[in-house]
């Protein structure tokens, strides 16, 4: 059932308490520098310059109604998200976005850029990952015998060991690549601010200080940790905030009154985001959170009790499984006034935004300030306790940066207002498909 030889090591597959403590302190420390921080916000706003581009392209070859783009934008902000997570980690340029784009042209020229063997190809990598995930819920349902000896099961085994090798192999080949770069030029890669750059230096650093270091299995299994847990999840938090507030007139013109606010018009066309800006957007802060405690994009959790523990008057033997129920948790009227109703300014007015911007090294988070008064964890969109999300502060940056530079351009509406919300629930709650149109706010841009 190890495909990759990731139990054990990195974040989310390892249950080894040791090793689980030396990964998640070497992710911590990457990820929390400002250099990473800082380029996290470059990227974005990078890859927006490209999605609009894309988008231009699109809205000049089609003819356009009264000027409203329509699309599917689950597709696109996948896309925005895997080469967002991608550059991110890598420090290299994906190609989702533009493979996507290609799909609407008939000169493919652009795909053939992309050569697997060589470079690294977003658009087959992050998907290969997510076939990983649902390969394990198969490996750990079916039974060996039939994976082993039944047609049907066996090559479906044998599809999921190959994307298993391919991950591996292209893994592999980033780290040596970049191990190389880093022999032949170091103080070039001193200067460089992705997630392998900088795990690489601080372990060559531990290493040279005889401390704990990572192995390059480890780094692997980090690197895959956040492919797996940084993409989908923003993604999907993305389509909620855009469904909610396409639904919520008056929200979405607070929101837009915020962000003209904090970037007054200007004559340049492209935003240039920085942190100082992302920190003024409380009100978006607080959509992304009601738009999570409406729609955890994690709707579940589970934790196992090392010991004999008592939990709501029971006693419980250890290596109890508990399942959390997250999606509850943000409905029950214990904790939410009118759970049902979409209200950002339950956090918003409160102004009781704390909790993204608290100690991330402090992995039992004891400090964590309460919503409201009635219970800390009554909001848990990055779970909570000692496995909370390390990358809370990366996925709010990416989705204030996304919200921020295509809000401050474009308006947004639902194609079917009256269509349901389609989802899927499985590790995720995923969205299934999001029709929208947009337009520019202002006719010069
Ligand atoms: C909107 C975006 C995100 C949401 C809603 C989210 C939510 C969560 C949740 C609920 C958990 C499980 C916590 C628990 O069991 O209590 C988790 C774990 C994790 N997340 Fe996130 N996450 C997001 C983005 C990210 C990003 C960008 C990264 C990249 C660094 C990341 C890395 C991880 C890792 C490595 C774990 C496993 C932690 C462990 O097992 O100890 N997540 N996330």
């Amino acid at each position: 059932m190890d495909l990759l030889g990731n139990f054990g090591r990195g974040m989310v597959l390892n249950n080894n308490y040791e090793t689980w403590k030396i990964n998640k302190y070497f992710l911590l420390q990457s990820i929390s520098t400002p250099g990473f921080n800082e380029e996290a916000i470059k990227r974005s706003n990078e890859l927006f310059e490209e999605l609009d581009d894309h988008w231009n392209s699109l809205k000049n070859s089609h003819s356009c109604n009264d000027n409203w783009l329509e699309m599917d934008f689950l597709q696109w902000i996948n896309r925005f998200m895997t080469d967002n997570i991608s550059i991110v980690i890598t420090g290299e340029k994906g190609c989702s976005m533009t493979a996507y784009y290609n799909t609407f042209n008939s000169d493919k020229s652009e795909s053939s850029l992309f050569d697997d063997s060589k470079s690294y190809n977003s658009d087959k990598f992050t998907p290969a990952v997510m076939m990983y995930v649902r390969g394990l819920m198969f490996l750990n349902i079916v039974h060996p015998f039939l994976r082993r000896y039944v047609p049907y099961f066996k090559k479906k085994t044998n599809n999921l060991l190959e994307n298993g090798d391919y991950i591996i192999k292209t893994l592999n080949n980033m780290i040596e690549r970049r191990k190389l770069e880093f022999a032949n030029s170091p103080q070039k890669l001193k200067s460089k601010h992705d997630l392998l750059s900088i795990l690489i230096t601080a372990n060559n650093s531990a290493k040279s200080n005889k401390t704990e270091s990572l192995t390059d299995e480890d780094i692997r299994a980090l690197l895959f940790d956040v492919f797996l847990a940084g993409s989908d999840t923003s993604s999907n938090t993305l389509f909620y905030i855009i469904y909610y507030i396409c639904r919520n007139p008056h929200i979405k013109q607070k929101m837009f009154d915020e962000i003209d606010s904090v970037f007054p018009d200007n004559s340049s066309n492209s935003l240039c985001i920085t942190a100082d800006h992302l920190a003024k957007l409380k009100y978006c802060e607080a959509i992304i959170k009601e738009t999570s405690r409406m729609m955890p994009v994690v709707p579940v959790s589970k934790r196992v009790a090392s010991a004999k523990c008592e939990v709501a008057g029971y006693t419980w033997p250890a290596k109890t499984v508990f399942h959390l129920n997250y999606a509850c948790i943000h409905m029950n009227e214990k904790y939410w006034d009118n759970p049902t109703i979409f209200d950002p300014d339950r956090f918003y007015l409160q102004n009781n935004l704390g909790e993204f911007n608290d100690d991330l090294n402090n992995s039992n988070n004891e400090n964590k300030k309460s919503i409201h008064d009635k219970d800390k964890y009554s909001l848990v969109i990055f779970g909570g306790g000692i496995r909370l999300c390390p990358g809370r502060k990366l996925a709010m940056t990416s989705m204030l940066s996304f919200m921020a530079l295509m809000f401050k351009k474009y308006d947004v509406k639902l194609v079917d207002m009256g269509a349901p919300l389609k989802v899927h629930t499985g590790f995720l709650t995923n969205c299934l498909g999001l029709r929208i149109k947009i337009k520019p706010r202002k006719p010069s841009l």
